[in-house]
């Protein structure tokens, strides 16, 4: 049994880390992140970790990890923006506002599959003119979802949130750890 973690996140590498969990082999996925007309963000979310899931190849025995991290603002998908203007736009359209951060997590061996999905609720603090041209050269917005990161210098953003931290910032642990051990990853050391 190999554990591949199928993400290019170094965000996911590190939260894994922080539980002892070491991946054998990391696989990025390639899938199209584009929402289907209509789709709503939590099953969107859910949608794209399985895929994920599904396109990283892997031994009948091993074990894999993925998970998608999306901003959800009402019914509206923030990905992960394509350049500093559509960053820029995103948090323009969080300040001063409550909005949704959702990731599902999809773990799986062989055929059989394991899957969470955590939301958080975040309230972003109205952002002023220089806060905004501050964090979009800051360059931090780059290859996250909603164009921010709560564990950089967006955490001055962000005075409250409800749900799970490590959720937020892209794997939450609790659920991750719950379904490793399901799909029979020694997490705490247990044989397999
Ligand atoms: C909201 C938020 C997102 N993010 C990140 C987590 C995810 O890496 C990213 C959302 O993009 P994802 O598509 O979930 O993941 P990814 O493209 O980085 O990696 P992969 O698909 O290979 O697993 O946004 C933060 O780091 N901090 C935050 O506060």
């Amino acid at each position: 049994m190999k554990f591949i973690l199928g993400s290019g996140s170094p965000r996911r590498r590190d939260l894994l880390a922080q539980i002892g969990v070491v991946p054998d082999d990391i696989l990025p996925p390639d899938i199209d992140e584009d929402p289907a007309r209509g789709e709503l963000p939590r099953p969107y979310c859910q949608r794209l970790a399985r895929e994920k899931a599904a396109a990283v190849a892997a031994g009948p025995d091993d074990i894999v990890l993925c998970a998608d991290t999306t901003v959800a603002l009402g019914r509206r998908i923030l990905g992960k923006p394509a350049d500093a203007i559509e960053a820029e736009s995103f948090l323009r359209a969080l300040s001063g506002r409550r909005h949704r951060v959702i990731t599902a997590v999809a773990v799986r061996r062989g055929d059989r599959l394991w899957q969470r999905d955590v939301v958080s609720a975040v309230k972003m603090k109205r952002l002023s003119d220089q806060e905004i041209v501050a964090y979009v050269a800051s360059g931090d917005w780059q290859g996250k979802a909603g164009g921010y990161g709560i564990q950089g210098m967006a955490g001055a953003f962000i005075p409250w949130i409800e749900g799970s931290f490590t959720g937020i910032v892209g794997l939450p642990l609790a659920e991750t750890a719950g379904l490793l051990q399901a799909a029979g990853y020694p997490v705490y050391g247990e044989s397999a």
